[in-house]
């Protein structure tokens, strides 16, 4: 750890991090990335510490002072301003970001995404102290090319397509269309931050993941999280490959996304941490445009994988087609391709992703094998036995 410089060739500094939703998926691969290659401190927020728990004991860890953890729930606790207070830098990961959840509890999900984001922003504004905001590629919505004909060539044309963090426009459906709920709380907030920044000099970062996926993404139903839960599309295949049950593709499985492994991702979030200078007053889109697959793909390609790596020969029908309506209800709707413009990201930080879909799904798919097969056939067998 002697001797890490910034991009710019300067020492860098151990600082203290208040980090709001660490207990999550993208929250606990940073931690971990933090402790075991960096100097700085953590404070982790969150309403619960399963999935960082290997970072918290046993107390002989080498990075035991580094970490702290702090049970709360930021919509309701007067300790989130102390903590923000004693930090450097705030990082708000805390969000309900799960699409099934967007339509049927689109009051909770505005709430989380906006509301609850809201003193985050004010005491790091008020406090002089800075932030990293996570926003999301939803907040493009859907492309312009979507509106064109089936058959225009027009849709062959990135400019219709490629989402740019200063010129892509904002396209999102109806209201009546709840799915947007998310998207549209994630863009009034990303506005406000902006607006602190341009009024009163708050320091912000905002990122916008797109389709970051890796282990301990989510949940398995019936695991380790409940038997009716939807969770988002990796986990929901993954439980279908570990059920050995055909992999739902929603209308279709039309819509087009790109995926990034989660370590790549880390990677370019820590150089924001570390390089403020180059971060503060930008929005990164954060994904890997060479990984493009349709959601059918996807499922083709999981369905390999597993099979390498379980052992386990493949369904005979690997995947069946439901309505949206029967997935996810009334008021969900799509965005119908994602493909991050890599520019800015790549003028401030230098950074590039580096895994293919194959290489990442490889690593995920192992560990969800190891992880959840033998909890999974013991809670099969006994559903039978009953
Ligand atoms: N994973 C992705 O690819 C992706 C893509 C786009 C945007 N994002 C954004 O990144 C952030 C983190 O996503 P993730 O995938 O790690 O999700 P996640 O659900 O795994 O993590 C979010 C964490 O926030 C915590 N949290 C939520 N509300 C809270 C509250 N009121 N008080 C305290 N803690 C609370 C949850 O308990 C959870 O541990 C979210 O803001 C999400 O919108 C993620
Ligand atoms: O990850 C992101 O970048 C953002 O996008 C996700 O949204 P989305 O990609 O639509 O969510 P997934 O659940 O990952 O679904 C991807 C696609 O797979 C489809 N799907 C999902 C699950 C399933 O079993 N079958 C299926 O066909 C969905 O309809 C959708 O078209 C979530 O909104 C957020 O986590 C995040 O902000």
């Amino acid at each position: 750890m002697a001797g890490r410089v910034d991009l710019d060739g300067n020492p860098i500094k151990p600082i203290t991090i208040c980090m709001i939703g660490a207990g999550g998926f993208i929250g606990s691969h940073l931690c971990e990335k933090l402790m075991s290659e960096t100097p700085h401190k953590v404070l982790a927020v969150d309403v619960s510490n399963d999935k960082i728990k290997h970072l918290l004991e046993p107390a002989t860890l080498a990075w035991a002072d580094r970490i702290e953890f702090h049970r709360i729930n930021i919509k309701n606790d007067s300790r989130l301003e102390g903590l923000i207070k004693m930090a450097d830098l705030t990082i708000n990961l805390a969000a309900i970001c799960t699409p099934a959840d967007y339509n049927t509890r689109p009051l909770d999900t505005i709430y989380s995404n906006f509301i609850d984001a809201l003193p985050v922003v004010k005491y790091c504004s008020e406090n002089g102290k800075r932030l990293i905001h996570f926003s999301t590629c939803e907040i493009y919505g859907k492309t312009i090319g979507a509106f064109l004909p089936k058959d225009s060539p027009l849709r062959q044309d990135p400019a219709y397509y490629v989402l740019k963090e200063d010129t892509s426009p904002c396209i999102f459906g109806p209201i009546e269309k709840q799915r947007w709920s998310y998207a549209c709380a994630k863009q009034l907030i990303e506005r406000l931050i902006y607006a602190e920044g341009a009024e009163n000099g708050l320091e912000f970062t905002i990122v916008r993941p797109f389709n970051w996926i890796g282990p301990r993404m989510d949940f398995i139903p019936g695991i380790d999280g409940p038997s009716e839960g939807v969770p988002r599309v990796l986990a929901c295949f993954s439980n279908n490959l570990l059920r050995r049950e055909p992999l739902k593709l929603v209308d279709g499985g039309e819509s087009q996304r790109t995926f990034i492994y989660i370590k790549d991702a880390i990677d370019a979030v820590l150089l924001m941490i570390e390089n403020p200078a180059r971060a503060n007053g930008h929005i990164f889109n954060v994904g890997n445009p060479n990984n493009e697959v349709t959601v059918r793909q996807l499922a083709e390609m999981m369905t390999k994988v597993y099979s390498k790596v379980s052992g386990e020969s493949s369904l005979e029908t690997p995947t069946i087609d439901v309505s949206s309506k029967e997935f996810y209800g009334e008021g969900y709707d799509d965005s119908d391709k994602r493909i991050p413009d890599m520019t800015i990201i790549n003028k401030q930080l230098a950074w590039n992703p580096k895994t293919s879909l194959w290489d990442l799904l490889e690593s995920t798919l192992t560990y969800q094998h190891r992880t959840y097969a033998e909890a999974i056939k013991q809670a099969m067998s006994k559903s039978t036995a009953n």
